[in-house]
């Protein structure tokens, strides 16, 4: 909570007793109502079902609008049970809470239940993780996102909002275990208890268990003002490592899927993480604010049918990630295929007309600007392009002499019947896979350069494609492009033209596939239900929405201009809100990454079209204890000597432990590192990553499932209660950004750091 007056701590422990079990009996009555309304919700679906089966004229659209509120009403009641009630707020007797210290608007939300509290408030207000009434429709809890539950967030001393006494309410399951009071107007307290024991400190020391838990009972002031921020243009979130940025930017999607639900539901929410352990570290957090249809993606699965399995090496992601290998690409799809035939030869009327390769090459060019964007499904502008230059060409070479009377309509039909087998050789549909893997071909990957890229550039990628196995990150956003450039294989058309000309005896020659069979298999989806259920199927990747209403990246400070791009597909008219800390950033080249960012938010336009920017900054760090901190802002010194180091609030009294190794060979560093779990095992309780550098083997360890080995890229955004990191002296030196990436490394931990170096220099560094 902000900064408040905070007393109470020398109260007799029968005062807070009494005060929990206050709190309790509202605790228990929220949770009696909480299944009522599930059980209601569960009824209005089932309803809306049975009437879909009545087969009423009107029934369509009476399921369509019950079904699809009560799914989202079922959906939004579906949140965690730990903590349903976390907050209560007393108010100064005549006020009333809202945005503007005033009774707030209606909610947004056409299905939210609850909703926000009356303008008049009388008696104390609760908020919780969902909105709850009574059945005569009156507010028992608040919605955290509703208007009313924003003082909550934001009363301070200064500026009290009209609340007396704010309360956090702890509680494990249904029952509450503690409480936390802040007096914000110290001089109205009459009649009210406060109590407290710096609950909120506590929380933040408490054990990590692998996966990231909500904060909603704990956002802090500078934290609300991003999750409220405005819903148009775009959101920019900096700050340093622990300030809360993922666990603010998840909040924010919560909070825009309750206030507008229409604009925000309808056409889905994006989350983008760095790799998956991230999203896997992530996914538990919006399911338990009751929200489970935003999708959620890393860098390496954001294009269905692809998994990145590993990350390139600093100078090849250098290579991938620029901006100019959009050039080469496109370049690439616009060559020759490989395989494809040079000659195309028809004979009509005993008239033998060819066609060598640079007129088809010349032919291609022309078509492949025609078909920009769509180049699998430009098969058909191909075969007609073929064709006129057939015919110039028949004309060309005397045609018309030699065989007289010959119609342009006769010659055409014939020589179309005699293109299937070219075509489809000359203009294969492919994928983004085969594009990409054909320029393992350094010849073709020189013609695909042009001048982007330097011969001993081309050397190095196309060795890397033909010989690293799977795909990288940087290779997603290769692929992607790719996907982008050639577009969808050309689909059956549901209503085949029996006369359509490219149907020579019940095959179309420019699909492959027999027309006499074809059955349309997709059908429109016609109800809300039907998108709302298609919403919900993230993992299905023939529906995957491509295009959404809001898309919020995380650890954009390393995200190539490859990858802006790639994401900028995804959100053309999206809002966005971005977070990042540039201290962090492993990509070099920052100020190509902002043309790129700019480009994918549409904040890089003229005036006129520039969509609105909103920028924050949050200062403190809720994770690192302040000992562990120290040794992060001594890094940070190095890596930008001008940054401002944020602050952090926790002391543990255990000060990071940096041994010097007698030598920098691997086995002494992995015996080390061994010897340093060990010793952690018995210190902490949740998870210890050991953090190494890149490209140092990952083998298994014969170590409980709470201790992960990971390399330093894979760390991005996690934490754990305790961390080893391993050779800062060659995470350092692994590429120009390698002090960055070492920042990244020791800023994971919560309550034990150990480091472990072979380099007194870097001893000196970390402990003074
Ligand atoms: N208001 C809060 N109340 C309780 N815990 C909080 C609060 N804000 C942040 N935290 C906790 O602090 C930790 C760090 O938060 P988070 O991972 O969101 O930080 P970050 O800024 O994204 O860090 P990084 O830049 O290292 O990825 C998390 O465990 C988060 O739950």
């Amino acid at each position: 909570m902000p900064s408040s007056a905070r007393t109470g701590a020398a109260q007799a422990p029968q005062v807070k007793e009494a005060e929990i079990a206050a709190e309790q009996s509202l605790v228990d009555a929220a949770h009696v109502r909480l299944d009522e309304m599930r059980e209601e919700a569960q009824r209005m679906l089932q309803e809306g079902f049975r009437q879909s089966q009545a087969g009423t004229k009107s029934s369509l659209v009476d399921r369509d609008a019950m079904v699809y509120q009560a799914a989202l009403r079922a959906q939004a009641l579906n949140v965690a049970d730990d903590g349903l009630v976390f907050g209560r707020l007393d108010l100064a007797p005549g006020a009333s809470v809202g945005p503007a210290g005033l009774g707030g608007p209606a909610s947004a939300d056409p299905g939210g239940p609850g909703g926000p509290a009356a303008a008049e408030q009388h008696g104390p207000l609760y908020i919780g993780r969902v909105g709850v009434r009574t059945r005569e429709h009156e507010s028992l809890v608040v919605d955290w996102r509703a208007p009313a539950a924003e003082a909550f967030y934001r009363a301070t001393p200064e500026d009290p909002r009209g609340v007396v006494r704010r309360r956090v309410l702890h509680s494990r399951g249904h029952r509450v275990i503690d409480l936390e009071d802040d007096l914000l107007q110290p001089a109205l307290v009459d009649g009210l208890t406060v109590v407290g024991d710096g609950a909120f400190l506590a929380s933040l020391a408490r054990t990590r268990e692998g996966a990231m838990r909500d904060i909603v009972a704990t956002i802090q002031r500078e934290q609300d003002l991003v999750i409220r921020a405005p819903a148009d243009g775009t959101v920019i979130v900096r700050g340093g490592p622990g300030t809360g940025k993922t666990a603010v930017a998840l909040h924010r999607v919560a909070y825009l899927l309750f206030r507008h639900r229409r604009r925000f539901g309808g056409r889905g929410v994006l989350i983008v993480g760095p790799n998956q352990r991230f999203t896997a570290y992530i996914e538990r957090v919006l399911p338990s604010l009751g929200e489970g249809s935003a999708a959620l993606r890393s860098l390496g699965d954001l294009l269905p049918g692809t998994a990145a399995t590993r990350h390139d090496s600093p100078e090849l992601t250098r290579i991938k990630g620029a901006g100019s290998m959009a050039r080469v690409l496109r370049r690439a799809v616009t060559d020759h295929p490989p395989g494809a035939p040079d000659l195309l030869t028809v004979v009509h009327a005993g008239v033998v007309v060819r066609l060598d390769r640079p007129r088809l090459d010349k032919i291609r060019k022309q078509v492949h600007q025609r078909v920009h964007g769509a180049v699998n499904t430009g098969r058909r502008k191909a075969a007609d392009a073929l064709l006129d230059a057939l015919w110039e060409r028949f004309v060309e070479i005397g045609g018309l002499v030699d065989a007289p009377g010959i119609k342009r309509g006769e010659f055409t039909a014939n020589a179309r019947d005699q293109l299937g087998d070219f075509l489809t050789a000359w203009w294969p549909i492919r994928t983004p896979d085969q594009v990409l893997l054909s320029l393992a071909d350094p010849g073709r990957l020189g013609r695909a350069a042009g001048r982007d890229l330097t011969p001993s550039q081309v050397g190095r990628l196309a060795g890397s494609l033909a010989h690293e196995d799977g795909w990288s990150y940087q290779d997603v956003a290769l692929l992607d492009e790719l996907d982008s450039l050639l577009g969808r294989a050309p689909r059956p058309t549901r209503k085949v033209r029996e006369d359509d000309p490219y149907v020579v005896d019940g095959v179309n020659i420019l699909t492959g596939e027999e027309v006499a069979e074809w059955e349309p298999e997709f059908r429109e989806l016609t109800t809300s239900i039907e998108r709302f259920e298609r919403a919900r199927r993230v993992d299905d990747e023939a529906e995957e929405a491509t295009d959404y209403g809001h898309v919020v990246v995380d650890e954009a400070q390393d995200l190539s201009p490859m990858q802006w791009r790639m994401l900028g597909r995804r959100g053309r008219q999206a809002t966005w809100t971005v977070v990042e800390d540039p201290a962090q950033s492993a990509w070099e080249d920052l100020e190509a990454s902002r043309q790129a960012m700019a480009a994918a938010l549409g904040t890089a336009g003229t005036r006129r079209n520039k969509r609105p920017l909103h920028s924050f900054e949050l200062t403190t760090n809720y994770r690192n204890s302040v000992e562990i901190a120290a040794v992060a802002t001594r890094v940070l010194a190095k890596a930008v000597p001008d940054a401002v180091p944020s602050r952090a609030v926790r002391t543990t009294g255990h000060e990071a432990v940096v041994s010097l190794l007698p030598d920098g060979t691997r086995p002494t560093f992995l015996h080390a590192a061994r010897d340093a779990v060990i010793d952690l095992l018995g210190q902490v309780e949740g998870t210890i990553g050991v953090i190494l550098p890149l490209g140092w083997p990952q083998d298994p360890w014969d170590v409980p499932d709470r201790v992960q080995l990971l390399d330093v890229l894979d760390a991005k955004g996690l934490e754990f209660d305790a961390a080893v990191i391993v050779a800062p002296e060659e995470i350092a030196a692994q590429s120009p950004m390698g002090l960055r990436t070492l920042y990244v490394a020791v800023s994971r931990a919560t309550q034990r750091l150990t480091v472990l170096t072979a380099d007194p220099a870097w001893r000196e560094t970390l402990t003074t």
